[in-house]
Order: C-alpha cells, then structure tokens, then sequence
C-alpha cells in the first residue's frame, strides 16, 4: 500500500517539475533586462495618452525621451509638460507617421535609438456595412502601414548601433482588440492583428541583434483619443470591451515599461488581459518558463472561457439586435 502511494505521489510531483524543468531549458528567446536609465527612447503618439504617460515615465527613470505625433501644440504641451515635471529636456517631432520620408527625416536626426515605442493609434469604431473605405484605410494606414514606416527608418540604425550600445527594445502598441475581433473593431482589429505579424517576423529577424520586440495588449484606457471614440462607438461595441474593464493611461504605461524592461514579447496590463494573453498564445514566443508553465497547464480550461465569453457576446448581439 505505502509503494502504490509513493508511486502516486512520485508520479504527481515528477510530471510538472519534469515539465519545468523542459521548460527551463527550452523556452526562447532567453530572458534579458533592457535600461532605460539614460539611454534613447523615441516615442510615437508621445502627445497624448498613453504615449504621454509612458514618455512621463521615462523621462522620470532619466531616459532621453524623443517624441514624434502631427499636432505642434499639443507636441509643445507634453515637452513643457515633462519639463516641469521632471526636469528632462524632450525632443519634438512633428511628423505624420504616414510620410516615410518625413519618418526616415526625424528619426535620422533624432540620433541612436535605444528603445522605439511605436504607439501612435487611431480608432473609429463603426459597423463594416456602413464604415467608409477612407476610414477603413485610414486606420490601416495609420496604425499598420505607419508602424512599418517607423521600423524601417529605425531598424538600420539600432541594428548597427547594438554592440556599443547594448539590448534595444521596439516596442509596438497593439490591443486587446488586436487578439480579439469584436462588433465595430473590423478594421481596427484588422490593423492590430496586423502588427502581431509584424512582431513576431520581426523578432526572429533581430534577435541575434539583441533588439527584444514587445507587443503591449491595452483594454480601454482613459485617454483623450477614447473620450472621442466613445462618443461614435457602437454601443454593442462597449458591451464587448466592458468584458475587460478600463484603465487608466499611467497603469497601462507602466505595465508596457515592464514589459519593455524585462524583454516580454506579450504584455498583458491586467487579468483579462493575462487569460486573453493564454487563450491566444498560439506560437507566439515566451520567455518565462514559469508563464509557459501556467499556458500548457491551463490551455484546455481557457479554451472553455473563451468559447463561454463567445456564447455571451453571441447572446449580447441577439439580444440587441431583437429590441431594435
Ligand atoms: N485608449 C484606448 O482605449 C486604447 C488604446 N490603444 C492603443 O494605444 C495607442 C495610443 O492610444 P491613446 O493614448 O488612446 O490615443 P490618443 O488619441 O490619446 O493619442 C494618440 C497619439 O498618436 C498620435 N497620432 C495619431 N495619428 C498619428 C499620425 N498619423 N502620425 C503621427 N502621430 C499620430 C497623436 O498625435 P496627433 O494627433 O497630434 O498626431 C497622439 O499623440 C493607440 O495605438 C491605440 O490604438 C489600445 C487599446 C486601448
Ligand atoms: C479566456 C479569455 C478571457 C479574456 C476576456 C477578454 C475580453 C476581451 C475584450 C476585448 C476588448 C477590446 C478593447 C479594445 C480597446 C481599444 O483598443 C479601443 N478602446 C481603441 O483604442
């Protein structure tokens, strides 16, 4: 009797530390830390929201901070902003992300960098039927086609400036929505799934670099560009996206930095985030044997919460579209 209990109890402890242990030894890219502390942090959308907060952030761990967005004044605000605050000097770009050569222009004289948070985003949400191609291409351009203006101007140059400089960083501001389809978000989601390529091509192909690629997953966040999404958005559309509550543009800049520092290709800001993060994890890369633990463990159960958020969002839509 006390053999069968050993054997079992052997049994029940030797496959997860088993497990571990494989995992230990196998996951890649292998973990990394990458400062922030006086080095080169050039931030799009850095005038407004997230971008403001996280460029607050830096600038208060002694980053160089570089912002580039359209708008001059509010460019001007956000530097005077974090001039004050912190007493840091920030570089301004007035740029549409859109115009190549501009990009390539301002990056070019902004000088090395060491870490690139692509973060400038639009959104409108509406029903496809009714969306307009301009808005739909748009938003593709701007957040997709955009992102790939930034990394193609910076790429050379982070490449080529690693060794003497040590890890760089790009990070890329997706969303939740870009894990997740939902009502109103076709050509948003469309756009942010779209960077989820990106990233994962990207990280392959500068890794040997010791460039570390983020792709940060925000719920709602409290910013002046999501006061104005707000007021068009389909209300199914924020049934939806309450299923992961809102945030605050400081919490989730200081999830991204996290993020950014320790190397992790898929950040999470809160727990929906986390279960989305498992529920869709696919191939992507994992650094932490610990997380990829908690994903092979938990793979089946997420399935069943997804497949049951599915069944409410459904029921949410039928509902909806039976009152009117
Ligand atoms: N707020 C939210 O609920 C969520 C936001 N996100 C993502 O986070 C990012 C930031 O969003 P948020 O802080 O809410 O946005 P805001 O609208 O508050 O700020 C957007 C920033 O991007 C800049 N920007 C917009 N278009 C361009 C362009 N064509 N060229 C250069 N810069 C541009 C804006 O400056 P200017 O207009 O002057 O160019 C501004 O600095 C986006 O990528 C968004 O998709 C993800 C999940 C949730
Ligand atoms: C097992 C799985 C459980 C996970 C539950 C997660 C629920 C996902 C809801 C999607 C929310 C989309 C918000 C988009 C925010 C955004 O990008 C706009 N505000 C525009 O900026």
């Amino acid at each position: 009797m006390a053999e069968v209990y050993f054997s079992f109890f052997s049994l029940v402890l030797l496959v997860p530390i088993s497990l571990l242990l494989l995992l230990y030894f196998i996951v890649r890219p292998k973990t990394v830390r990458v400062p922030i502390k006086n080095r080169h942090v050039f931030i799009t959308g850095g005038s407004s929201g997230i971008g403001l907060a996280l460029a607050h952030l830096c600038a208060h761990q002694g980053a160089d901070v570089t912002l580039l967005a359209r708008s001059v004044s509010k460019l001007e605000e956000a530097k005077q902003a974090i001039k004050l605050a912190t007493g840091r000097d920030v570089r301004v770009f007035s740029v549409d992300v859109r115009d190549y050569d501009a990009v390539k222009r301002a990056v070019e004289e902004a000088g090395p960098i060491d870490v690139l948070v692509c973060n400038h985003g639009v959104y409108m949400p509406q029903e496809l039927v009714d969306q307009e191609m301009e808005e739909i291409k748009f938003m593709i351009d701007v957040n997709l086609t955009g992102t790939f203006h930034l990394i193609k101007a910076a790429l050379p140059g982070m490449k080529r400036t690693r060794a003497e400089r040590g890890p760089g960083s790009i990070a890329i501001m997706s969303s939740q929505a870009g894990q997740v389809g939902i009502y109103g978000y076709a050509a948003y989601s469309a756009s942010k799934f779209g960077l989820k390529g990106l990233a994962e091509s990207l990280q392959h192909e500068t890794i040997t670099d010791n460039i570390h690629v983020s792709l940060i997953f925000p719920p709602d966040t409290d910013t002046p560009g999501f006061v104005e999404e707000y007021k068009r958005r389909p209300q199914l559309t924020s049934i939806i996206a309450a299923s992961s509550g809102a945030m605050k543009a400081e919490d989730v800049a200081k999830k991204s930095l996290d993020g950014i520092q320790s190397g992790t290709f898929n950040v999470n800001c809160n727990l929906l985030g986390l279960l989305l993060s498992g529920a869709t994890a696919g191939l992507s890369p994992q650094r932490s044997y610990l997380m990829a633990f908690v994903e092979i463990t938990t793979a089946g159960l997420m399935r069943l919460v997804a497949l049951f958020l599915q069944w409410s969002w459904f029921g949410s839509i039928e509902k909806w579209h039976a009152k009117k």
